[in-house]
């Protein structure tokens, strides 16, 4: 990887958190069926809700009420998404961290970063109110200088912005940062950013390979990085 650095470790790694660190979809797929229950609709299960994680909360209650991965949003009753999206925050706010763990590796990678004082962010499209509790709940806050959720910027990715603000917090050109992230749209964003990327294999990537977005560098286990 140090190819990618100049022979050197990048000055910012930025981490994606839904699929990349955290395995959140078990309670993500608990807080969605428990909303399709309270509005009287089948429960999609774990299997679909992995396929629609990656764009926020919005878009994974309009992809679990139309079953679409790419909904026709003029089809979904606005009243009905308003009960819904309610109903999403209220269930996942009691349930984000019932069942949901670190992927092996996670924390030994940012211990070795931190421990060679390579500045980190986490840029995730999660909304910013689970993001930071998450955050606190699994031990990770410590390492990130700047938390950016999906709903902190007037963009998310795969828009560059995130990654571009944070590059601007850290003082950090984008040659020399580093994007860690498991799904097309974290691919994009640091394309977009004109960072390096590296993706993850064993998160969600709305059921298609990373490799079809052509990532600089693509892992099993973020300890490949070392
Ligand atoms: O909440 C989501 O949809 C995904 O969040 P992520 O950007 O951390 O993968
Ligand atoms: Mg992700």
């Amino acid at each position: 990887m140090q190819s990618l650095f100049r022979g050197q470790l990048p000055e910012l790694v930025l981490f994606d958190l839904d699929g990349t660190l955290l395995d959140s979809v078990p309670d993500l797929a608990l807080a969605t069926d428990q909303m399709l229950q309270a509005l009287r609709l089948e429960p999609a299960g774990e299997t679909a809700v992995r396929s629609w994680v990656g764009n926020g909360a919005q878009v994974l209650v309009q992809r679990a009420l139309t079953g679409q991965q790419d909904p026709d949003i003029s089809s979904i009753d606005p009243d009905l998404f308003e009960r819904a999206f309610t109903l999403f925050l209220d269930c996942y706010g009691k349930c984000s961290a019932e069942r949901s763990q670190l992927y092996p590796g996670v924390l030994e990678y940012l211990d070795w970063l931190s421990s060679r004082d390579v500045k980190m962010g986490l840029v995730t499209n999660k909304p910013i109110r689970f993001t930071i509790p998450l955050l606190e709940t699994f031990n990770l806050d410590r390492y990130f200088g700047l938390v950016l959720g999906g709903d902190s910027l007037e963009q998310k990715k795969p828009d560059p912005l995130p990654l571009q603000h944070a590059m601007n917090e850290f003082s950090s050109m984008p040659d020399m940062t580093l994007m860690v992230g498991d799904s097309k749209s974290d691919i994009r964003a640091a394309q977009a950013a004109g960072c390096p990327v590296v993706a993850v294999t064993y998160g969600y990537n709305h059921g298609e390979p990373v490799a079809d977005y052509a990532p600089d560098i693509i892992v099993d286990n973020l300890l490949e990085l070392l």
